[in-house]
């Protein structure tokens, strides 16, 4: 069995500086809120091509949408992005006229990872079997809101070789424990490395850092097998 380093995803970039502290610690992928206004981490695409370009090449770009229409994956797919990360359902999804959400999925440009929100984990055999979809989030019920939620909801869960991550109030504090307890493929977080202060909006590079060398204590410890999205 071969040691696999726990992934780590960096989400809810917003400024192109923020790419050489992922470059820095070698992230596995970066994660960009698009097309969803109500987010304070909500950037154009031109912004985030500019933070694609300044990622080094092999760390994946992940566009993070709330139920995207079918016009805005085309753009994201067009925008050069590896997957497309989507919290609730697609928004043309007509649950009358489409087969399944499998099929439906299948006709979208890039692979998905389906987020959860918690209170949706039911579909998630649902969605395991579905081709397109790469892996998965599993996010607090705010996203993006620096909250964690129940793990133990998770602890049953089958396991495949779909990516399975985990998200939701993570930080160099508690990244440690969380794979320890659940020994996910990849960590998600956002808010937890951020600036600590309120006035100072944006990653802060040195809980970056931290948050990497928690990860990195964890695996010391675990091990798991191999994870390949390529
Ligand atoms: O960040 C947002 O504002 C956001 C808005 C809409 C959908 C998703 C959003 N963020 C998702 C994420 O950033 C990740 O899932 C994240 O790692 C979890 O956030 P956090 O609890 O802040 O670490």
């Amino acid at each position: 069995m071969k040691k696999q380093a726990t992934k780590i995803k960096i989400c809810g970039l917003t400024k192109e500086k923020e790419a050489d502290y992922l470059n820095q610690i070698h992230a596995d992928f970066a994660g960009m809120v698009v097309f969803f206004s109500k987010s304070k981490r909500n950037i154009s695409l031109d912004q985030a091509k500019k933070i694609k370009s300044a990622l080094l090449p092999e760390i994946k770009t992940v566009a993070v949408t709330v139920s995207p229409t079918l016009a805005q994956i085309s753009q994201i797919a067009e925008a050069g992005f590896d997957l497309i990360q989507i919290h609730g359902d697609p928004a043309d999804l007509d649950i009358k006229t489409a087969k399944s959400i499998c099929e439906y999925t299948s006709k979208f440009s890039l692979p998905i990872l389906k987020a959860f929100n918690v209170s949706d984990i039911d579909s998630y055999n649902y969605w395991h079997s579905c081709p397109s979809v790469a892996g998965f989030v599993f996010d607090a019920a705010k996203p993006g809101s620096g909250k964690t939620f129940d793990w133990t909801l998770l602890k049953n869960l089958p396991r495949s070789k779909k990516l399975f991550m985990l998200a939701g109030g993570l930080a160099p504090e508690n990244v440690s424990n969380a794979i320890f307890f659940l020994h996910p493929d990849g960590v998600d977080v956002s808010s937890g490395v951020e600036f600590l202060e309120k006035d100072h909006p944006g990653k802060d590079p040195y809980r970056i850092q931290a948050f990497a060398e928690a990860v990195q204590f964890a695996d010391k410890f675990t091990s798991k097998t191999l994870i390949d999205l390529n």
